[in-house]
């Protein structure tokens, strides 16, 4: 593919396979979780969180979604337990959403689709950094939490009052003393099962982690992602939306429920 690769007709999940045949690979993401069709697997453990809000660095808007970036030099921000062995440093997290209520989440639950998607990504701190633990097949760890459509989310406010700061691609601002775990839900239980990244290089070194419990975002709050804007300053407006990639084939692949 010539052109840098997006979410539009000419350049979306549908083209990829042209610049990364890797699309088609076996254990690409994301995927329909069926839970009548996950198993209860015992021995999974509870997945712990540990983030230290002082770690989170700038949200920057780049071109694709909005991502909050945090420093990973050191174990402060870290997850383990759960389906992963070791240790796995935050290195950020962002969101994917539709152009309506109706869409917008990559995971789907029995083929329902949520209006967005959180991911938080990880690193395996086995490899010497995020660069290195990219390529390899235990290299990310990344949990995605579902958004359902209800009152607004106040955990959510602070991201989205920065929107304005960061509203066309490549603008960036700071954004400091941050918890992710604030943006979660009571229950961690969740699914897991091997899969890819979700957007170009579609690389297959990702643990996925979707936690069974969706948190809440209102219609006004899904208003203001989709007034964020895929292009840069001076280029023609495009709204960001539809920033998804439709599930994928499970190709045997099992998924397991930490939970009954
Ligand atoms: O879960 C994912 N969501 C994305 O946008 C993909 C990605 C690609 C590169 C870095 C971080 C994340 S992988
Ligand atoms: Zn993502």
């Amino acid at each position: 593919m010539s052109h840098s690769w997006g979410y539009g007709a000419d350049n979306g999940p549908e083209k990829w396979e042209e610049g990364f045949p890797i699309a088609n690979g076996p254990r690409q993401s994301p995927i329909d979780i069926v839970p009548t069709q996950a198993q209860h697997d015992p021995s999974l453990k509870l997945l712990k969180l540990k983030y230290d809000p002082a770690t989170a660095q700038g949200i920057l808007n780049n071109g694709h979604s909005i991502q909050v970036d945090f420093a990973d030099d050191d174990d402060s921000s870290t997850m383990t337990g759960g389906p992963i062995s070791g240790t796995y440093r935050l290195r950020q997290f962002h969101f994917h959403w539709g152009d309506s209520d109706d869409r917008g989440s990559e995971h789907t639950i029995a083929g329902n689709m949520f209006p967005s998607e959180l991911h938080l990504v990880h690193w395996n701190t086995k490899y010497p950094s995020f660069g290195d633990a990219v390529s390899q097949p235990d290299g990310l760890g990344v949990v995605g939490v579902l958004l359902k459509i209800g009152s607004a989310n106040p955990r959510l406010q602070k991201i989205i009052d920065a929107f304005d700061e960061i509203k066309s691609k490549g603008k960036q601002t700071t954004f400091s003393n941050f918890d992710p775990r604030t943006l979660l839900p009571a229950s961690l239980d969740y699914w897991t099962y091997d899969g890819s990244l979700t957007t170009p290089p579609l690389l297959e070194t990702v643990t996925w982690i979707v936690l069974k419990e969706p948190i809440s975002v209102s219609p006004g709050q899904m208003a203001k992602f989709r007034s964020l804007l895929f292009n840069a300053e001076g280029e023609e407006r495009c709204c960001m939306v539809d920033n998804y990639r439709p599930p994928q084939p499970l190709k045997g692949r099992k998924v397991r429920a930490s939970f009954k």
